[in-house]
């Protein structure tokens, strides 16, 4: 068996994951108050040390989500310049201007009801105008903080164009979209206990059923017609397939698999010391490399990195 001599084996292995390709999430928090649910989070005095460390390891970009303390129908301080999201923004590229920042663009850490669209009366009507209006606006006050990459995530019609429009015309033409299409999930609670985004109604109706996989490609090709840039998949184990089909047939456009909360609460097992083992993430990911992932956005980016680069 000539090829299995270990010389030759690595002569012939490929790129593999690199660090360049982790994308580090931060689930942002106040600096006095408490965490709440599994997942870690970070504070804005936090982060020029752990972009360091990120740099260190050889990450080049992070993506952001932060809510609001101030909640209400209408996802009021969803843009507000002193909000958790523009703070978090400077803080990462006061420290690394080079750092790639994706944000989050969506309602639901910013409504009373922890959905991701706003209603025309309590429990009433979704107001698709009006939401599609207060997603533009959190794009345009990212992008002016200097976000690199927004993401609407809301999934609501009409919302991806909503942000190319309002991000032309306040001079942001080079911020990117990355919007989220996401099938409906259990990986998500995690998630949704930490940011406190957890929707009233017990659902989120624009999410893509599982059962539906047409759905999901044709999603993702509606949001690149309203002028997305690329597209990110969650949850990312179950969204392969998706990815598989949509890399055939927008072969240019960047596809990024999210490996959310509940995947990474699952498949990161804690050992002894609280480390959390990310051999099990990275096996999940180098598939999905082969498979046409232009990158991977996970919670554990950091210890996957140092993984990479220590063997
Ligand atoms: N608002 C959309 C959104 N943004 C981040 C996540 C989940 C991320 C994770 O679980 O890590 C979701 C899905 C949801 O809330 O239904
Ligand atoms: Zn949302």
């Amino acid at each position: 068996m000539p090829l299995h001599r270990s010389s030759v084996r690595r002569y012939l292995e490929g790129p593999g994951l690199r660090p360049s390709s982790l994308t580090a999430v931060f689930l942002m928090r106040e600096e006095d108050s408490e965490g709440v649910g599994p997942m870690p989070t970070v504070t804005v005095r936090e982060i020029p040390q752990r972009i360091r460390e990120l740099e260190g390891a050889g990450i080049r970009s992070v993506k952001v989500f932060a809510g609001s303390r101030l909640r209400d129908s209408n996802a009021s301080q969803g843009a507000a310049p002193t909000g958790l999201m523009m703070r978090a923004i400077r803080a990462v590229k006061g420290t690394a201007a080079a750092m790639a920042v994706m944000t989050e663009t969506c309602l639901c850490s910013h409504t009373d009801s922890g959905e991701c669209f706003v209603r025309r009366t309590p429990g009433g009507d979704i107001d698709m105008r009006v939401s599609c209006e207060a997603i533009a606006e959190q794009a345009v006050a990212q992008a002016v903080e200097g976000a690199d990459i927004v993401g609407p995530a809301a999934m609501l019609p009409g919302s991806v164009r909503a942000v190319r429009q309002a991000l032309d015309e306040s001079g942001h033409s080079d911020v990117a979209i990355m919007p989220h299409v996401i099938f409906a999930s259990s990986l998500y609670a995690g998630y949704r206990a930490t940011m406190r985004a957890v929707p009233a109604s017990g659902s989120r109706p624009f999410q893509i059923s599982p059962v539906r996989p047409e759905q999901a490609v044709s999603t993702g090709l509606d949001y690149l017609r309203e002028g997305a840039d690329m597209l990110l998949l969650e949850p990312a184990l179950a969204s392969v397939d998706t990815l598989v089909r949509l890399k055939a047939v927008a072969p240019s456009v960047p596809l990024v698999p999210f490996s959310v909360s509940g995947e990474y609460l699952r498949l990161a097992v804690a050992g002894e010391d609280g480390k959390r083992d990310t051999g099990v993430l990275g096996e999940a990911y180098t598939m999905m490399a082969r498979s046409g992932a232009d990158g991977i956005i996970t919670y554990g980016a950091l210890d996957l990195a140092r993984s990479l680069t220590a063997g």
